[in-house]
């Protein structure tokens, strides 16, 4: 008779509470200028989290210093436990990475270039499974160097997941994708983030995001200026409303915490109101004051009632 005893859970390591990423006090300089100038951030083990920041911010730095490519000049940096400038060839299975550079082996075709890279990976995901998640069926048996650039950014995503890596982070991985292909793209994050994968992103795009993360942070001149949810950024700015009406050809506009009670006033009155919005800041606009960019345009309509 056989029997089956489950195996004992081995205990927690200190690794393993860690968050996945954590950084204290991070600085790199160039030229004697900081650009990226002491970063304190935690993310935790499951979490998507975005880092979104103007040209320049210092987003892809940071994440290559996380990556272990990029050397640091002050502060602590610690990924999945051990400290990135230090990490070996065990700690880099464990993670993916998605760079904003494109790969060399143009003469490979996709699924060559899967199969190829398989090897590097003690239980590589099927190329075939990944082909599908990331659309390029009609592509696979297409050579790298014919691909379009969006179907590279496919193919580069593929890669950076192949490993079912713990952690890993794409830096704009969807810059010049198709909507249809983001989608997708977005699908292949939601998986990932079931499956308890950790997922360090930077994009330009806010709606993504919005879609994909679970805190976001905003980074301006190498520094955090706030993270949150992403229904939760910018919480000061969103409190306030705009009502605009016109009145005698003009239009009105108060800005307030309370619209309702605004909008009870303008309707108790014996006419229609011409015009009338009720308007909150959108994710952009609270972007864009958190970057420093004063926002020209409107707020996305809410609760239009003409
Ligand atoms: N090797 C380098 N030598 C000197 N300056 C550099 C180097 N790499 C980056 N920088 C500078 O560091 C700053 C941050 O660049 P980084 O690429 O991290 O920004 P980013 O937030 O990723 O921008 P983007 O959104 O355009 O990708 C920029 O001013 C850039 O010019």
């Amino acid at each position: 008779m056989t029997t089956t005893q489950a195996a004992p859970r081995p205990a927690a390591t200190a690794t393993q509470t860690e968050p996945a990423v954590r950084m204290r006090g991070l600085v790199k300089r160039y030229g004697g200028r900081a650009v990226v100038d002491g970063l304190d951030l935690d993310v935790a083990r499951g979490e998507v989290f975005a880092l979104l920041g103007p040209n320049g911010a210092g987003k892809t730095t940071t994440i290559e210093i996380l990556e272990g490519v990029r050397r640091r000049d002050d502060g602590e940096v610690r990924v999945l436990g051990v400290d990135a400038a230090r990490g070996g060839r065990d700690w880099r299975a464990r993670i993916g990475v998605v760079s904003q550079g494109e790969g060399t082996a143009q003469e490979l075709s996709v699924r060559e270039m899967l199969d190829h890279f398989a090897g590097y990976h003690a239980t590589p995901r099927p190329t075939t499974e990944l082909i599908g998640a990331v659309g390029l069926e009609e592509k696979a048996a297409t050579r790298v160097g014919r691909l379009s650039g969006g179907q590279r950014r496919r193919l580069a995503v593929a890669l950076g997941v192949q490993g079912r890596p713990e952690l890993v982070f794409l830096d704009e991985p969807t810059t010049g994708m198709d909507p249809v292909a983001r989608r997708q793209f977005w699908e292949l994050i939601r998986g990932l983030r079931a499956d308890g994968t950790t997922v360090l992103l930077t994009t330009h795009y806010l709606d993504e995001a919005a879609e994909l993360a679970d805190r976001v942070g905003v980074v301006a001149d190498g520094r955090l200026v706030e993270v949150a949810p992403p229904d939760e950024l910018g919480a000061e700015l969103r409190r306030l409303a705009t009502v605009r009406w016109a009145e005698d050809g003009a239009v009105r506009e108060v800005r307030t915490e309370s619209p309702g009670a605004v909008l009870r006033d303008l309707l108790a009155g014996p006419g229609d109101v011409p015009g009338l919005t009720v308007t909150r800041p959108s994710l952009e606009d609270v972007y864009l004051s958190l970057v420093g960019t004063p926002s020209t345009r409107p707020a996305a309509p809410e609760g239009d009632l003409r």
